[in-house]
């Protein structure tokens, strides 16, 4: 996840490849709370992993529900069959409409029934999210609700800790224009009060977003309750209805998160070699509404074949063709509809959407707001919206409001045909339902390497590199290279092989040949923290003086230095790279848009390595350190292949009197001075 301020996403040129997606939020939420209400254990599968469902957890687990991790995404939840073991708590549920609204209806009927009280509360955003109809149904049940701060909005106050009877032999009213939701979380909640008599809803307004209601009922069955249905107005719950575990279930991939991706094969030209985008884990008989996005998709062009539990897309159309599209029945994967039509051959409608006024933000506004940004023509209605595609684009920050699906929509204004980058503000609201999503998003992505950001760090040793890029790799969110690193596997498997490193030895063509051969089959693999060369953790043993030494040494040799120019140039990836190194910028990426040459006092930098050797418990001497570094020094100046230099566009920093967050904040000031991106 990009837990970052900012992501500056460059301009891409094509897709192409398999993507995974998470499972989808609204069975995982539903799964785990009828698992938990359920008598016997269940095990529950590729369960997506996000803001809202451990927020579900937690409150699961606050409420006296064993859950336990049983791999990757699954758990096993010991089902409470109904029974309420803890009778008092406060739940904080986040930002999660769908732990809010079933939980509240849940443990107001719980709580009525059995003699208990809770409080529910959220962040700021859910105490202005409406509803007071789910309440009013719950009062007209019987049971004490109290809301806390303003009538209608949580947070709430379920049961007063005594039991209250229930009124079930009327028909329990409710309206379903506001948000599906409240008639969710009363057929989840009702069955567990369901057991003298049938208990009936009757849905007052016409309802919306049908298709959430249809994957309620299709789990309510997994979990043994049958709901009778008559048309969309009124459902019963049978007398005498019990949850029971089905023993497994797994999760589908979430057909809203597809959504992304199908219009992703909709814009994006095939990568050569690739045939599309293929989406795992999701088919066109998926039990979630929002699979009939794919309809919507088609519409506007894009070649979409089912796999069987798996989709594959590719671009057909282009430009893609406006439509006017009533959008009730996919409310939340039409907003990718709105970032598909800025590539539109004119204005696409999407209609009946005014339930996107009352989700994570008002979403209508939030989508004409930042599609303005980058250049589109937008008219927003009450219940409507109105895109046409920008005739100049325009380099764009895009707010996201702590909304996932605003940032994973504009993520695609990445293919904008002025070649122009997306700034994607508060990266990290992707959490809520798609935590990788941008990792997921590159790895299919592909671009020019020329249009991939690089900084470059170069310099002599112990002048703070390694510290510098790696501080300004995971501010930016880039990769990172650590080019010595590479000479020092080199000296490191040298050593290994029993292969001189001497520099009269080095001197020897044929020995100088046998160290590149060595340099080009290198079997090295990096992971978070660590480096492995032949499967062996060698992060310690790299960072050793006489590791440095060595690789000071072979570092010089040309073979060595030409072997491993691949492996560097294949680390410029999406969304950008960080480059410590001594000829980051003279030779490996001369090209780069900023190039840094940090240097330091011979003096000062001796005396930060005799500390940071000396803080990792490893003997050494100052007077020692400074010969030598000013022997690796001179080496790296004075080699004939790629000595160490500053480029010519270098920007030299000497940090000799700069602690090390003075010295990433100079660098990013420039870095973002020179991005350009519009002041918000
Ligand atoms: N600006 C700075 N001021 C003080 N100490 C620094 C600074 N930058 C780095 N250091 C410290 O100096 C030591 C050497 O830094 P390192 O990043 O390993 O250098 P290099 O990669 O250039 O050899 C580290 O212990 C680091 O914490
Ligand atoms: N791009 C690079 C990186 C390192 N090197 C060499 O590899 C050695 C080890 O690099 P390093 O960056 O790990 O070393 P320190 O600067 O941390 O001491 C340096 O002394 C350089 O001689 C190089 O020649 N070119």
């Amino acid at each position: 996840m990009f837990d970052i301020p900012s992501l500056d996403i460059p301009s891409l040129s094509s897709a192409g490849g398999r993507v995974r997606l998470p499972g989808s939020k609204s069975i995982s939420n539903r799964v785990l709370l009828l698992a938990a209400l359920s008598d016997g254990p269940t095990l529950v599968e590729d369960l997506l992993d996000s803001d809202d469902t451990r927020v579900m957890l937690a409150a699961l687990r606050q409420l006296g529900c064993a859950i336990e991790e049983a791999g990757p995404a699954s758990v096993r939840v010991q089902g409470l069959g109904g029974r309420l073991p803890v009778r008092e708590a406060a739940l904080f549920l986040g930002n999660a409409g769908t732990a809010m609204r079933p939980l509240t209806a849940a443990l107001a009927l719980m709580a009525a029934s059995q003699g208990a009280r809770f409080e529910l509360s959220g962040v700021p955003r859910m105490h202005e999210r409406p509803i007071g109809d789910l309440v009013d149904a719950l009062r007209q049940l019987g049971c004490p609700v109290q809301c806390l701060q303003t009538e209608g909005y949580p947070p709430l106050r379920l049961g007063d800790g005594a039991p209250h009877p229930l009124h079930l032999n009327e028909p329990i009213r409710v309206r379903g224009d506001v948000s599906s939701q409240f008639l969710t979380a009363l057929l989840l909640a009702l069955p567990l009060v369901a057991q003298e008599h049938d208990v009936v809803i009757e849905v007052v307004t016409e309802l919306i977003s049908k298709p959430y209601i249809e994957i309620t009922l299709n789990l309510l069955q997994r979990f043994g309750v049958r709901v009778r249905r008559e048309g969309w107005q009124r459902f019963t719950i049978a007398r005498g209805s019990r949850y029971a575990s089905p023993g497994r279930i797994a999760v589908e991939a979430d057909a809203s998160s597809a959504s992304y991706f199908i219009a992703l094969g909709a814009i994006a030209p095939a990568t050569p070699g690739t045939d599309g985008i293929v989406i795992e884990g999701v088919g066109l008989d998926s039990i979630q509404g929002d699979i009939r996005f794919v309809e919507a998709a088609r519409l506007m062009g894009a070649e979409v074949v089912d796999e069987g539990n798996a989709l594959r897309v590719r671009r057909d159309t282009w430009p893609l063709k406006a439509i006017d599209l009533d959008c009730n029945h996919i409310p939340d994967a039409a907003m990718t509809l709105a970032v598909m039509a800025l590539y539109a051959n004119g204005t696409t409608t999407l209609r009946n959407i005014a339930s996107w006024r009352v989700k994570e933000t008002d979403r209508i506004a939030a989508m004409a707001i930042e599609g303005r940004k980058l250049g589109a023509t937008i008219e927003e209605g009450a219940d409507y919206l109105r895109v046409t595609p920008p005739t100049a684009w325009k380099k764009a920050n895009i707010h996201t409001y702590d909304d996932h699906r605003v940032a994973m929509c504009f993520s695609l204004a990445a293919f904008n045909p002025a070649r122009l980058p997306v700034r994607i503000e508060d990266p990290k609201c992707v959490g809520k339902t798609f935590p990788d999503y941008f990792e997921t998003l590159f790895s299919v992505c592909h671009t020019p390497a020329e249009r991939i950001p690089v900084v470059c760090i170069d310099g002599p040793t112990a002048s703070g590199k390694g510290t510098l890029a790696a501080e300004l790799a995971s501010r930016l969110g880039y990769h990172l290279l650590d080019s010595g690193a590479l000479y020092r596997l080199v000296g490191l498997a040298a050593e290994r092989e029993g292969l001189s490193t001497t520099e009269a030895d080095l001197r020897e063509p044929a020995h100088a040949e046998r160290l590149g051969r060595l340099a080009a089959g290198l079997d090295v693999r990096f992971t978070p923290g660590k480096t492995w060369l032949e499967g062996e953790d060698v992060t310690e043993a790299l960072r050793t003086e006489s590791a440095g030494m060595a690789a000071s040494r072979v570092s010089a040799v040309p073979q060595v230095r030409t072997a491993l120019v691949d492996l560097q140039l294949q680390m410029r990836r999406l969304p950008g790279l960080v480059a410590d190194g001594r000829d980051m910028g003279t030779v490996i990426f001369p090209g780069a848009p900023l190039k840094i040459y940090l240097t330091a006092s011979a003096g000062q930098r001796a005396q930060r390595r005799h500390k940071q050797l000396i803080s990792k418990g490893i003997p050494a001497i100052l007077a020692d350190l400074l010969a030598d570094l000013e022997a690796r020094d001179a080496r790296d100046m004075n080699r004939a292949h790629a000595p160490l230099k500053p480029a010519e566009d270098a920007v030299l920093l000497d940090n000799s009197e700069l602690d090390i967050e003075q010295s990433v904040q100079f660098v990013l000031k420039r870095w973002h001075g020179q991005q350009a991106f519009p002041v918000r």
